[in-house]
């Protein structure tokens, strides 16, 4: 089992917390942090995983990837639209332990390859999903996570998110065999991450609530497992 899954699956509060510059309109998230004392921040407070986005739809950039990686003790996502081998020798490079591949955006030979390729360099494949076909599409699903987007990546993230989605597919992703499944994106408020792991995911991935949260700390306490 890789480093990621493994925090993951024995967090007290499997919560994979998001470091991205701003949201998908543009809006400032990190207010006077820097992105390395947020990833402090979330450590401090409990986060077992971090994920960093380095697309500059959201402020990112490698840099932000190696200064956090760098500094954290906790195992990284890099978040992006990858679509190349070399773009996986980078991201292991820069010091991530797993790496998003979104499904609907690769055809299924390209993804497939992707995940050997990910695996072959000690990546754990992050596989975001918003269909049962694209689920149908990852291959070697117990090495991988599957994450299951309640946003549609194609309206940049900005669209009204639909948690249902996420309770839709997760007897899908679940019949794969993947231990890990995860809903991203669009969880808000603690007692809809509560609902989600209570309903049977093992993890949840948060951004712009964690980033948007008065007190972090609360947030994540207020997640019960
Ligand atoms: O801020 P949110 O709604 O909690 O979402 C986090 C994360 O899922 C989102 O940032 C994301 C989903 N897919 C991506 C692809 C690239 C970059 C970022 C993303």
């Amino acid at each position: 089992m890789s480093g990621f899954v493994a925090a993951l699956l024995g967090a007290r509060v499997p919560v994979i917390a998001e470091v991205k510059p701003t949201d998908g309109r543009g809006a400032a998230l990190l207010g006077a942090r820097s992105p390395v004392e947020l990833a402090g921040a979330y450590e401090a407070a409990g986060a077992p995983c971090l994920s960093v986005v380095t697309g500059r739809w959201f402020g990112g950039s490698p840099r932000l990837l190696a200064d956090v990686a760098g500094r954290s003790g906790l195992p990284v996502l890099r978040k992006d639209f990858l679509t190349r081998d070399r773009d996986l020798v980078a991201t292991r490079e820069l010091g991530a332990s797993a790496v998003l591949l979104t499904a609907g955006l690769l055809p299924r030979s390209v993804l497939g390859s992707l995940v050997d390729k990910a695996l072959g360099l000690g990546l754990t494949p992050f596989v975001e999903v918003t269909s049962e076909a694209e689920i149908a599409a990852v291959r070697h699903p117990a090495d991988c996570v599957i994450a299951v987007n309640n946003k549609d990546i194609r309206g940049r993230e900005q669209g009204v998110p639909d948690l249902a989605r996420s309770e839709r597919l997760l007897p899908a992703v679940v019949a794969t065999g993947c231990p890990c499944p995860v809903s991203a994106s669009g969880i808000s408020r603690p007692e809809d991450a509560a609902r989600l792991l209570g309903a049977g995911f093992a993890g949840v991935l948060v951004g712009t609530a964690l980033l948007r949260a008065p007190n972090l700390a609360t947030w994540l306490a207020e997640v019960p497992r």
